[in-house]
């Protein structure tokens, strides 16, 4: 179904990447002195086939979606606040819409599989694969089937948003009980146990912890998903914001749209991406570390360093949005910094006699 998507992502180009790096060299600073942002603006090239890219159009996807895992006592927060906060970011009044404001981003909201949602909400994409998954303790989350409808779901969007001139896209999410469903694929990808991998999420007490393990071990013992297949890893134990957002990074690196994730379950969604078509890793950048014990395990897997680490835990595109002023700042150093020529500077000292 995805194969001609998959066939069709680019290679980084690193001849682009190399010039790139030839002009931050001629600009008025020591050599390789702007340590990350120069990195960022190298991979900026390699992506998007262009030495000096334009500063891009930026959207944040918020897909949202319900678990039933959420029975097991995972959450700290009721299922119902899903669907609410998806009104809340419809209104323009969530922590996403302020950070998005702040970077000049666009927020996408796709319900695709909130288990009460709030009807006639506009500006939101409803694109529902089922009233929220299955409680995963006891058989698969979704089928099949569902993965690919929501993978789908993803791909669209990210596709119509390159169309529509968005150059880079963060995957934000929303869904009580998702990082549950995160740290099962995570320890499915890792080979980790549980006890290593499952943190506090919304912030549940020891209890709760023991609880969360403990359905993510009965998942997997249930469920047996296996790394070598991720599609039906990500069906038996994921979610449909997870696959949806899988299905977001691998549209928008079919039009060599660079892809910023945000903290745990956004990285878990680009790691299932990268195992469903390894072409898509080197499109995924890391905006932060997570205060989720197991995104660090993640991000090792994608051989990606975050950029930030401000002790978020919040989700919902929070950190992608932050890091795009950084993509921004980057680039606007390879469009408006003087070089050394131009600006009468001496580039190299004299050898001192
Ligand atoms: C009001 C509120 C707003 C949120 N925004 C993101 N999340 C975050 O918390 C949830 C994951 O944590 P857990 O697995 O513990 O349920 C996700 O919805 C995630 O996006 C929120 C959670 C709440 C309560
Ligand atoms: O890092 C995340 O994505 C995260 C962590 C806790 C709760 N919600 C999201």
């Amino acid at each position: 179904m995805f194969d001609a998507i998959l066939s069709s992502i680019p290679e980084p180009d690193a001849r682009t990447a190399a010039r790139c790096q030839e002009l931050l060299d001629a600009k008025t600073k020591p050599r390789g002195s702007l340590g990350r942002l120069e990195e960022l603006a190298c991979r900026f090239a390699a992506l998007t086939g262009k030495p000096v890219p334009p500063l891009p159009a930026k959207a944040v996807v918020v897909m949202a979606a319900d678990h039933g895992v959420v029975e097991e006592g995972v959450s700290a927060y009721p299922a119902e606040v899903t669907g609410q906060m998806v009104a809340n970011f419809a209104r323009g009044g969530a922590a996403i819409n302020v950070l998005a404001r702040q970077v000049g981003a666009r927020v996408e909201v796709v319900d695709v599989g909130v288990r009460y949602p709030v009807e006639g909400l506009e500006g939101v994409k409803v694109r529902r694969v089922g009233p929220g998954t299955a409680n995963f303790t006891r058989g698969p989350a979704m089928t099949r089937e569902q993965a690919e409808a929501a993978l789908a779901v993803g791909v669209e969007v990210a596709q119509r948003l390159a169309d529509e001139g968005v150059g880079l896209v963060g995957l934000g999410e929303m869904g009580i009980g998702n990082t549950t469903a995160s740290s099962a694929l995570t320890c499915v990808f890792t080979g980790l146990p549980p006890e290593v991998v499952v943190g506090r999420g919304t912030g549940v007490d020891d209890a709760g912890l023991a609880r969360k393990v403990e359905a993510v071990r009965r998942g997997l013992e249930v469920n047996r998903p296996e790394a070598a297949r991720p599609l039906e890893a990500l069906a038996k134990v994921g979610g449909f914001e997870l696959a949806g957002l899988a299905g977001v990074a691998l549209g928008a690196a079919s039009r060599r749209v660079p892809v910023m994730m945000d903290g745990f379950i956004a990285s878990v969604a680009g790691l299932v991406a990268a195992r469903l078509c390894p072409r898509v890793t080197p499109y995924l950048l890391a905006s932060h570390l997570s205060v989720e014990v197991g995104h660090a395990r993640v991000l090792e897997q994608l051989g990606q360093r975050p950029l930030l680490d401000l002790g978020l835990r919040l989700g919902e595109g929070s950190g992608a949005a932050l890091a795009f002023g950084l993509v921004d700042a980057a680039l606007r150093v390879l469009h408006e910094m003087a070089t050394f020529t131009g600006a009468g500077v001496t580039d190299i000292p004299p050898p001192v006699r």
